[in-house]
């Protein structure tokens, strides 16, 4: 199972995090977040790691233009699309990026809305749920209601994002069966200031699954 961990910020946390096992890293790109960083903070955070961890940009409601810049610039390996951006969207920045993965977030706000996904899966390589909150985009540490996402089966991988913590974790793939987890908040100690020791507990209990 995939595992990323989103919302670095810190250069020796991008490093320490993969050696306990992160399969990916998150770089928050959308400036109103207190995770935000910048291009330069990302190459100097993905200097050192092995070539084998995904480095996922997270955009929201930008340009083509500006993620492909960024993504060239800072060696992004994919983009998560974490706002209300559509499938000819998702199509677009495809033709734009074709080698890099594109994952849409889907901030679910009730089974139809989860339901159009399926719009999505033609142009995307993955689709991550996160839990809606009316003012914030992303890493609230809301919980979605997993039970509504029980028959919940695209014909794309998938992560499972929202409020994850090492204390949850269990309980979720108890119940749930996503190809990736996707945890922020729920191993920090304050925004983009990430807690090894959370991180520790987390693959530590990931063992067990
Ligand atoms: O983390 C942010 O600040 C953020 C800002 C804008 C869009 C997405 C953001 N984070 C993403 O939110 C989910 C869930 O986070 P959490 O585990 O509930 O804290 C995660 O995919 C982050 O990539």
């Amino acid at each position: 199972m995939r595992v990323k961990i989103c919302g670095i910020t810190q250069p020796e946390q991008s490093i320490a995090i993969a050696s306990l096992g992160a399969t990916a890293l998150g770089f928050i790109c959308v400036p109103t977040s207190p995770r935000y960083v910048t291009i330069e903070q990302i190459q100097a955070a993905i200097a050192q790691l092995p070539r084998n961890i995904d480095i996922i940009g997270v955009f929201a409601n930008t340009s083509i233009t500006n993620i492909s810049q960024t993504v060239l610039a800072s060696g992004l390996t994919g983009v998560q699309l974490h706002g209300d951006e559509s499938p000819a969207f998702c199509h677009q920045l495809r033709q734009s990026l074709p080698q890099v993965e594109i994952i849409k977030a889907m901030r679910v706000r009730s089974l139809e809305h989860l339901q159009t996904a399926a719009n999505y899966t033609k142009n995307v390589d993955t689709l991550l749920l996160d839990a809606y909150h009316p003012q914030q985009l992303g890493g609230t540490g809301k919980t979605l209601d997993w039970q509504m996402l029980e028959d919940f089966s695209p014909t794309c991988p998938w992560f499972l994002a929202g409020g994850l913590t090492p204390d949850n974790i269990i309980d979720a793939l108890n119940q749930l069966h996503p190809n990736g987890i996707d945890l922020s908040s729920g191993v920090e100690l304050s925004p983009g200031n990430k807690n090894l020791d959370k991180v520790a507990l987390l693959f530590a209990r990931l063992k067990s699954v």
